[in-house]
């Protein structure tokens, strides 16, 4: 197939940007000599050391005077506006290449109001002249989730100043700057001149001497009298999941606001790989890397850790707007002192010792490389930028896309409203799309070759007035399945009676053309809705005694697979009222991304009656719908903006190529990477659970089926959680038997291996219309319904969130509490008809 072969000659796009902390403006010789250096864009400071120096005089005549008069109420003061000398940004053509960065200085978190008050007000200052100046796009100072012996408790405080900078700037896209997971010692390393050293003591929980004195150590020396006493180190634990804790507050308060996201610290050691899949599935706008992220390989060039390198394929891979780089403080812009130096281009172009891999740290070893690469490196690197030209470098040697990647290219994250191929006549070109998927095609090839095989290895008899196998193609579209089934034949040397039944009568046009100029007219047509068919028509076609329905058919038999043929040998016979035979093989495909959402089960049902009822097959004999608890914030986002136009939204499961999603319940498997750090510790791989199935044989006919019942399912499955997590929805997947032995799958535990490089179904996800927090250690259990009233068919389906709490003190009983239910979503409205 065209584009399986092709060479992929896509060049992923790496924007990279760089930052100087002690930058105090950009000229537009500066950004000149960057972009000749290769650099995409510089950051900005929005405002100068000038107007910093204004703001901690301000604050402290304030704090002053609150001090010297306790007891008087006196308001906050406010900063006055920005004067020239505050700002070194102004209108201008280069202004669009220049990332704005928030004055690090403030502190939103800040439990002190006095310093809050000042913050707050800085930013809207700064946000505001940033978009008045034609800014796109500001990157806003880290939380600061550690004040005192307080933790995480300005969150809330920081995202109301983060919703309120929106509404100020109302095209400037914010980047929140977040490390990968909280170390609360890196948050002790202080900006100088920060408005938090300012904070007073009686607000962060500290004693007058500014000693600090834990809450936990508080509890247990009241309890136990003080012999149990808990050290710094253990109170202020590392926390995973502690930014992206921070990171969904924020944007929980600010509504998923599109123009918010995410500026991502990549640490020169890397969290477990559920940390970094769980960013994966934010909006990731800026990954920042610092010298401290590189390590030196032994050419002393800085160069990142094959664990380095898999997570910036990961994070950059395969979509259509990759987040940007930005080096942070890896040395100036080359060549500006002296403007007629001329500074060469960072090309990428290394030489393989260059471009080396370091070695592979682990945890321990990490830090000490880090001095060792960094001081002791007696290797010099003659490249005036070398971070940047690593990057170039890694950029023109990203792995070629994966088949999938190429064929959904665009697609990722797109909702589409699953097809209704039963009540909708398709379009030619939905067809076109389809078949473009040689893999689903060649899986039915090898079910309805095998199938033919075994009918004639096991002597079975068949329907066909002349002893042949009748094989039926039901919904045939444009006809792919019905040339499989005549290769089928071909390859094995089988003869079939072929039929194929098609409702949509434009495809319909297009089956007879084919019959006339490919099929050689070898397949009898039906145009008709398959529940209502009668059945191969058996009429004028003579009955000879000893040939009528067995294996094998006299050799000397016509190809009399067109049912209006007669032998020439034998006198002419007696004509025949019309009778209607039965199907030995019937072949369908009528599948959705959730096995059975377009009626599949309905449609057969009305077909089944006529299959041979001791040997028939169906094609596919089964398949199984599975589900999978998953955090989707752009999906979620997506869904809400529709809601307000389409009420409906929130009740849709959408078709939809699932990117920058993570799954909530996961298993670790042992990981098969040599390396040694975290990084390649378990892999986490997800739990997918079967929700319900279908089976389609003679067994199944149900020729008096009044209801639709027995096509109703129900489901209640249990998902553990290892991390706390916020669930959007569900993805659903399917796995489908064609023939013993030969299968589809979209499920990812197992798509590779049943049916590799498939990719005719996306997933489908069910929505959530509000989000579901789940704690560390928690349980999500979901149920679904699959629902009839026999006109129409729907899903209904709700996710529960259990705390899996041990019991009272010294019980140690295991007791579950629920601690939120979602709304129940229901397709009902927008159900299939039947
Ligand atoms: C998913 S398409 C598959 C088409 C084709 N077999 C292929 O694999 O490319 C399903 C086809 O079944 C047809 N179809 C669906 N329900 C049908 C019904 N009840 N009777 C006849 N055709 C039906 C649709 O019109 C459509 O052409």
């Amino acid at each position: 197939m065209e584009f399986a072969s092709s060479p992929d000659e896509y060049m992923p796009t790496f924007y990279i940007g760089q930052h100087e902390s002690d930058r105090t403006r950009v000229t537009p010789e500066l950004l000149r000599q960057a972009q000749d250096c290769n650099y995409d864009m510089l950051t900005t400071p929005i405002t100068t050391p000038h107007f910093h120096s204004r703001v901690l005089t301000l604050l402290s005549n304030h704090l002053n005077e609150l001090e010297s008069q306790p007891t008087r109420s006196i308001p906050a003061p406010v900063i006055p506006s920005l004067s020239p000398f505050d700002t070194p940004l102004a209108p201008g053509e280069t202004i669009s290449q220049l990332l704005a960065v928030v004055s690090p200085w403030i502190d939103l978190c800040s439990p002190d109001p006095a310093v809050y008050n000042i913050s707050r007000q800085v930013l809207e200052l700064e946000v505001a002249y940033a978009a008045f100046c034609g800014i796109g796009n500001i990157i806003l100072p880290s939380p600061k989730l550690h004040q005192g012996k307080l933790h995480g408790e300005g969150v809330t405080q920081y995202a109301y100043a983060v919703q309120e900078a929106l509404n100020i700037g109302n095209y400037i896209q914010m980047s929140i700057s977040l490390p990968m997971m909280d170390n609360p010692e890196q948050n002790s390393d202080e900006v100088v001149g920060s408005l938090a050293e300012r904070a007073r003591a009686k607000y962060l929980g500290l004693s007058e001497n500014g000693s600090q004195k834990n809450s936990m150590e508080e509890l247990e020396e009241n309890e136990d009298g003080g012999t149990v006493i808990f050290s710094r180190k253990n109170s202020a634990r590392f926390d995973f999941f502690g930014t992206w804790d921070a990171w969904n507050v924020i944007r929980t308060l600010c509504k998923y606001n599109n123009r918010l996201s995410v500026a991502l610290s990549i640490p020169s050691h890397l969290p477990p790989l559920s940390v970094s899949s769980r960013w994966h599935s934010e909006p990731l706008r800026l990954l920042s890397i610092t010298s401290k992220t590189f390590f030196k390989n032994p050419s002393g060039y800085p160069a990142f850790t094959h664990n380095h390198q898999a997570l910036l394929t990961r994070y950059m891979g395969g979509i259509r707007n990759p987040p940007w780089l930005l080096l942070y403080d890896v040395g100036p812009i080359p060549g500006f002192e002296n403007p007629e130096t001329i500074v060469s281009a960072a090309d990428g172009v290394l030489s393989p010792s260059e471009a080396a891999d370091p070695p592979s740290p682990t945890p321990a070893e990490a830090s000490q490389l880090q001095r060792k690469g960094s001081k002791k490196s007696t290797k010099t690197v003659n490249d005036p930028t070398p971070h940047l030209n690593y990057l170039r470098y890694l950029q023109s040697h990203q792995p070629p896309r994966t088949i999938l990647e190429r064929f959904g290219a665009g697609y990722q994250d797109y909702l589409q409203a699953p097809l209704q191929p039963l009540t909708d006549n398709l379009e030619s070109i939905t067809y076109e799309v389809f078949e473009k998927d040689p893999v689903k095609y060649d899986q039915y090839l090898k079910a309805i070759q095998q199938a033919l095989i075994d009918w004639r290895d096991q002597s079975k008899r068949a329907s066909g007035p002349n002893g042949r196998i009748v094989v039926a193609v039901a919904g045939a579209g444009r006809g792919p399945l019905v040339t499989r089934a005549l290769q089928a034949s071909d390859a094995t040397g089988i003869p079939i009676e072929l039929w194929a039944v098609e409702k949509n009568t434009n495809a319909f046009v297009l089956l007879q053309r084919h019959n006339e100029e490919t099929w050689a007219n070898r397949v009898n047509l039906v145009k008709s809705d398959m529940r209502s068919w009668k059945g191969p028509l058996q009429e004028n076609v003579p009955q000879r005694s000893g040939c009528t329905g067995h294996w094998p058919p006299p050799r000397n038999e016509d190809d009399a697979s067109n049912a209006s043929m007669t032998s020439e040998a034998a006198p002419p016979p007696e004509p025949q009222p019309p009778t209607h035979g039965l199907i030995d093989i019937l072949v369908s495909e009528l599948l959705g991304s959730f096995a059975d959402n377009e009626l599949s089960p309905e449609c057969l049902d009305g077909i089944l009656p006529l299959l041979n009822p001791t040997h028939g097959i169906s094609i596919p004999c089964s398949y199984s719908a599975y589900l999978t608890p998953i955090a989707a914030p752009k999906l979620h986002a997506d869904v809400a903006a529709r809601a307000p136009n389409d009420p409906e939204a929130p009740h849709t499961p959408y078709v939809v190529m699932l990117h920058a999603i993570d799954y909530l319940s996961t298993t670790l498997r042992p990981s098969t990477s040599r390396s040694a750090t975290s990084e390649s510790a378990p892999t986490p791989v997800p739990n997918i659970v079967e929700a319900w199935s279908f089976s389609h044989g003679p067994m199944n006919a149900l020729p008096t089926a009044s209801t639709n019942l027995h096509n109703t399912r129900h489901a209640r499955l249990t998902f553990n959680l290892r991390d706390r997590a916020v669930c959007h929805g569900l993805a659903g997947y399917f796995e489908a038997v064609l023939y013993p032995g030969v299968e589809l799958s979209t499920n990812p535990l197992n798509m590779e291996e049943k049916s590799p490089g498939m990719m005719s179904w996306f997933p489908i996800y069910f929505p959530l219309k509000n989000p579901l927090y789940a704690p560390d250690a928690s349980t999500l259990t979901v149920s679904i319904f699959r629902a009839t009233d026999n006109r129409k068919v729907w899903y209904e389906w709700m996710v529960e969130a259990w705390s899996n709490l041990i019991g009272g003190i010294g019980s140690g009983e295991k007791k579950r509490v629920r601690l939120g239910v979602s709304e129940m979503g229901s397709s009902k409205k927008g159900g299939c008809m039947m």
